[in-house]
């Protein structure tokens, strides 16, 4: 099993406004695997995602990956962990805006000991002929890539995804998440992808769904749709 999330409960808030966000989260997800977290807005998925990431700690409960438990590491070591292995990928871009696509995507090279070639990574993402522009000289859909590039050429682990289309149009939106399935496919990373979009649950191997600080659904999908297939 590698990614453990273990009885979850998350609060925000102090005195009478304390509300509790997440209420006992448990759920395993298998190395390699696509899982993709639905839920109406407010019901926690980026709250969830943002503790599976170490970049928020949860009141009760216990987040492992390979074994590793995120509450035992210290700040040196959580900083590491976060740094070796994982990507993040938001739906604000987050890109530095005086660097061109290659040093931006470098960015997350130097940050690992074992980087993807930055060359084939731009091709892959569509991005080689872009290479030496920099964000303002690019639209959104590749400004997104160059994000994805970012966090995947570090070859993470873990690629954590909060709602990497929600800023794109239609076909831009099947590219990027055509472009998580290939990498997935490719380098094996295990990708935990939120979003608002029901019809995207079809391309996952595991479909999880959060209500009001709950899962009221957990579903392993035996059928799914290649992401340039999906439609809405
Ligand atoms: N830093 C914070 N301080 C106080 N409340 C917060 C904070 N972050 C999130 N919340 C609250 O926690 C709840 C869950 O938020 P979260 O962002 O995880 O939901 P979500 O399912 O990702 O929503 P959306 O789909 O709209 O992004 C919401 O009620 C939100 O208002």
């Amino acid at each position: 099993m590698y990614l453990e999330i273990k009885n979850i409960h998350k609060f925000f808030g102090t005195g009478e406004n304390r509300t509790e966000v997440l209420k006992g989260i448990n759920c395993n997800i298998e190395k390699g695997s696509i899982c993709v977290l639905l839920g109406p807005s407010g019901s926690g998925k980026s709250t969830l995602l943002n503790i599976i990431g170490g970049i928020e700690t949860a009141e009760e409960g216990s987040i492992s990956i390979n074994g590793d438990t995120i509450e035992n590491m210290n700040e040196k070591q959580l900083s590491l962990y976060r740094r070796k292995h994982l990507g993040y990928v938001f739906q604000s871009y987050n890109l530095i805006p005086n660097l061109t696509v290659r040093e931006n995507i470098e960015v997350g090279a130097y940050l690992s000991d074992n980087p993807l070639n930055v060359d084939d990574l731009m091709k892959t993402l569509g991005l080689y002929e872009h290479r030496n522009k920099i964000p303002n000289q690019l639209s959104g859909g590749q400004q997104q890539r160059t994000s994805i590039g970012r966090a995947i050429v570090k070859n993470p682990d873990l690629l954590l995804c909060d709602e990497p289309t929600g800023a794109l149009d239609y076909k831009t939106s099947k590219e990027i998440l055509k472009l998580i399935e290939d990498v997935n496919k490719k380098y094996g990373n295990t990708v935990v992808l939120v979003t608002h979009n029901d019809a995207i649950k079809n391309m996952a191997d595991r479909v999880i769904k959060l209500r009001d600080g709950q899962i009221r659904h957990d579903i392993v999908n035996t059928e799914k749709t290649p992401a340039q297939e999906l439609d809405w």
